[in-house]
């Protein structure tokens, strides 16, 4: 698809169409614990999310994003590392082919199954997503792991939906409130980072959940079985895998709301 030949065969190669991709806070990193600053001026994450503001479900070529109604607050993420609300405008999915790999960030080196980013933006400060994203504060995502075990009650939405967008189209799914997919716990560490996919905008504040979700080895497979080509194209890729390792840290410090 035009994503893979945009981006080239993966992320080893991505720096020579976008030179920030060896830059000084790029995204994922590998999280470790007991370095992590504990910072007791880090107050909770808060999230006001409406019951219905999601849209559409897209197989965008390098994964599946569900997009949000983003024209006014009725959706978004304030408190913690946050100076003022930020707008939910879309969550998606990075997962492997098998097994604990298919995280973005790891914890002590672990990887876990898969990895949720809710992307949300500074539209306080900013006009548009698109110039949001290339600002140093303009978005701020909620990075949560999945790690298998039993189905996990309302994956199923979505998960039930992928079979639509096996190919690169789009299908509406409405009134899906993403605060469902949330873990108990809202411990965070925070740090400031980068889109992990091109064009890896320095433009991320990171709010990395220490809880994972549990979801079911089944409820993972359907999204291994979606497929990165077109329905027009004859050779047939499966989407798995789009995950990018861990970036080095470069002096950048890891603050823990724990
Ligand atoms: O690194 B991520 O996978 O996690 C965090 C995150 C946030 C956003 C994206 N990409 C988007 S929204 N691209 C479209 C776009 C990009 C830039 C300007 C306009 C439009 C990918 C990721
Ligand atoms: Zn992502």
């Amino acid at each position: 698809s035009h994503a893979l030949r945009l981006w080239g065969s993966g992320p080893s190669v991505w720096h020579k169409n976008y030179p920030v991709a060896q830059g000084n806070r790029q995204s994922p990193i590998d999280i470790v614990p007991h370095q992590a600053l504990h910072d007791p001026s880090l107050g909770p994450v808060v999230l006001n999310y409406d019951q219905c503001t999601s849209m559409n479900i897209t197989n965008n070529g390098h994964s599946v994003v569900v997009q949000f109604d983003d024209s006014d607050d009725r959706s978004v993420i304030q408190g913690g590392p946050l100076d003022n609300p930020y707008r939910l405008k879309q969550f998606h999915f990075h997962w492997g082919e098998k097994g604990c790999h298919g995280s973005e960030h790891t914890v002590a080196g672990n990887s876990y199954a898969s990895e949720l980013h809710l992307v949300h933006w500074n539209a306080v400060k900013y006009k548009t997503f698109g110039e949001a994203a290339t600002a140093p504060d303009g978005l701020a995502v909620l990075g949560i792991f999945l790690e298998t075990g039993d189905d996990h009650r309302w994956l199923h939405v979505i998960t039930d939906a992928l079979y639509m967008v096996k190919f690169k189209v789009s299908t509406t799914v409405n009134c899906f409130n993403p605060k469902c997919l949330l873990p108990s716990s809202l411990h965070y560490w925070t740090y400031l980072g980068s889109l992990t996919t091109p064009p890896l905008h320095e433009s991320v504040i990171w709010i990395v959940l220490r809880e994972p979700i549990i979801v079911s080895e089944k409820q993972l497979g359907k999204f291994r079985m979606l497929l990165f080509t077109g329905e027009e194209e004859d050779q047939r890729i499966r989407m798995e895998n789009n995950f990018r390792p861990p970036q080095p840290l470069k002096g950048r410090k890891v603050r823990s709301s724990i």
